[in-house]
């Protein structure tokens, strides 16, 4: 190339190139290639330079199968574009759309060679050396995320059980995908706002404050002992059902409280603390970290909105609803002039987008609310609360929770199971599994007691995730703690046999690191190669996730990580030893793939939640 050097402005050029090259570096150091997106960006820009008359040709772009002889990857384009040629009328063959694409793809690192197969399909085989030094860049950089075109304000809604009631194996799911949803999220670099929405406000308070005000007189300077809550809730049902008298001063409670009178909001305090505290337990077992911000929050917001709605209500039977194109309405104001969970719904949405500007809002319950959530959505979008142009909602439903029997999940005198007892009964049965393992014998008290929270807690994680969220699941511990299959057990496993492979060779992560300095990974065998590009797909996975927030595809490749590394493992010598067992050789590119592979796992393990222990 010529340059014309009496045009050559030496010093602003000079910054420009420099902060060019400043932005390429950071953009390494802080993000991962995504395969997939890179081949998009190529594949659009030579189809739209290749076929220029055709508006928003469809790129499509798959991972090629199991068989080598099909590349890596595949740019499925030419046999619709052929067909939408048909369609206006000129007959040109796939083959020779193909072959135009492939001449018209701009070169890249990323790219070896293309090849023409069967009726037009263009195979994409990778360049080993953009594979070699893209993985190299996790020893320098770490295991870092695709790049993502906005950095976004995120609230996620999730967990959200309700006071004084049971949190039950539905909220426990809420729980678990919603804290994978943050660590997703958190981790592509959004801003995440983590929100317990708990059920706090409703009428149940009027009875449960009467009651309490009933048996414990002074319980404004005394704090009454109130720790079972269930038998409270009960007790204060039963009454209010029975005694007309109680339940005509449950509802004066509720407008009391509702109106925030001293005294009433001291013993829904009180009443509030006791469910907190059994909630936190739950979230310090699995390391959950929420905000708590419930429907009582809303109480101003909800009076206000009610009357900026006052001309889009309808009235139903003393009611007073909101239609938003659906089959139902929001029951804005119920006929004793009380709000419901819809009210408190809408009020929270339009704070969340409005007030706090989020651009984007996540509600995590079972699939039982979608209704709800349509409506809601379908009527925040009416009112001008929801702009399609800028926000993005999503109701992440998920399926029920069954039992071994396939009905839903009770406990043997057929009660609701205790979450509590249902972490216990986990660990019970982790630490039986270790010690049919007879790792009792091999690993110290404090490293078996890790062992066993990581196995336990990991094992309802992660069968949770590992299903498709919109179906329902069969809770079983047997299934969940098997070694064999994607089960957390065999991942963990996995995991703990990638990182000894190391420490056999005397080689500590430091020392590893060090060495990815002078030496390369190698991708030459086959196998090696199969998994450096299982590994580069990494990117690819969570910006699949970001679409439709199912888990199980971290899972699914996780799994795929775990047995491509088992088929590595067992063609590929990385120590090798003589007759009598010396080291002889350690195959220092392989020990690299090795530690690339943990350090991916263990951020995949992080995103699900999962702990991984270093012996197990
Ligand atoms: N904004 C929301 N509606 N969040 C979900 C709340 C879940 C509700 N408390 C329940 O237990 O079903």
């Amino acid at each position: 190339m010529e340059t014309d050097l009496s045009k050559f402005n030496k010093e602003a050029d000079f910054a420009a190139v420099a902060e060019q090259l400043k932005n390429c570096i950071e953009k390494v150091q802080t993000r991962m290639q995504s395969i997939t997106e890179n081949l998009t960006n190529l594949f659009t820009t030579a189809i739209t330079a290749a076929f220029p008359d055709i508006t928003d040709p469809p790129i499509v772009i798959a991972l090629s199968g199991n068989n080598p002889k099909f590349g890596d990857y595949q740019c499925n384009s030419a046999l619709p574009l052929a067909n939408i040629y048909k369609q206006l009328g000129k007959k040109i063959a796939p083959r020779e759309i193909a072959q135009k694409i492939v001449e018209n793809v701009p070169s890249h690192e990323l790219i070896e060679k293309f090849e023409v197969a069967g009726p037009g399909f263009i195979n994409i085989f990778l360049d080993k050396n953009y594979a070699t030094n893209s993985l190299s860049t996790i020893f320098e950089y770490g295991v870092r995320p695709p790049s993502i075109k906005k950095k976004l304000k995120v609230l996620v809604d999730f967990s959200s059980p309700n006071i004084a009631k049971e949190m039950h194996v539905g909220h426990l799911r809420s729980t678990i995908i919603g804290d994978s949803i943050c660590r997703l999220l958190e981790f592509l670099g959004h801003d995440i706002l983590r929100i317990n929405h708990v059920g706090d406000w409703g009428t149940q308070f009027g009875m449960l404050i009467a009651h309490l005000q009933d048996k414990f007189p002074d319980y404004l300077v005394k704090s009454p002992p109130i720790s079972d809550l269930q038998t409270f809730y009960k007790e204060s049902k039963k009454r209010f059902d029975e005694d007309e008298e109680f339940k005509k001063r449950a509802y004066a409670s509720v407008v009391k409280l509702q109106s925030f009178d001293p005294d009433h909001i001291k013993a829904w305090e009180l009443i509030c603390n006791v469910s907190r505290k059994e909630f936190q337990k739950i979230y310090d077992r699995l390391d959950i970290k929420l905000i708590e911000r419930g429907e009582s929050f809303y109480q101003t917001r909800m009076e206000q909105l009610v009357k900026e709605l006052a001309n889009d209500l309808e009235e139903d039977e003393g009611r007073k609803v909101l239609w938003g194109g659906g089959t139902i309405p929001l029951t804005i104001v119920k006929s004793d002039g009380g709000f419901t969970y819809d009210t408190s719904d809408m009020a929270a949405i339009k704070h969340r987008l409005h007030e706090e500007k989020h651009d984007w809002v996540i509600y995590v319950t079972d699939a039982g609310q979608a209704t709800h959530f349509q409506t809601l959505f379908g009527c925040a979008k009416k009112i001008g609360v929801i702009d399609e142009k800028v926000h993005r909602v999503d109701h992440v439903g998920f399926g029920v929770v069954l039992g071994e029997d396939k009905k839903k999940f009770k406990t043997r005198s057929g009660d609701t199971v205790r979450l509590l007892d249902l972490l216990d009964e986990g660990l019970r049965r982790a630490l039986d599994k270790l010690k049919e393992k007879e790792r009792d014998k091999v690993l110290t008290p404090e490293e078996l007691k890790q062992a066993q929270e990581s196995v336990a807690y990991g094992c309802i994680k992660y069968s949770d995730l590992s299903h498709n969220r919109n179906h329902e699941y069969v809770f079983s511990f047997d299934k969940m703690l098997e070694d064999k299959g994607n089960t957390a057990v065999y991942l963990l496993y996995a995991y703990t046999r990638i990182k000894s492979i190391a420490r056999t060779a005397n080689l500590t992560p430091e020392k590893i690191r060090e060495l990815s300095k002078t030496h390369q990974i190698t991708l030459e065998h086959d196998k090696e190669w199969k998994l450096g590009k299982v590994l580069l797909r990494f990117p690819d996975v969570l910006l699949k996730i970001t679409k439709d927030l199912c888990l199980h595809h971290l899972c699914e490749y996780v799994y795929e990580i775990a047995t491509t590394f088992t088929e590595f493992y067992d063609n590929c010598y990385c120590i090798e030893r003589d007759s009598v067992g010396d080291i002889v050789n350690i195959n220092i590119g392989r020990i690299l793939l090795t530690e690339a592979t943990a350090m991916v796992l263990e951020r995949c393990f992080y995103i699900l939640g999962l702990k991984p222990v270093s012996k197990m």
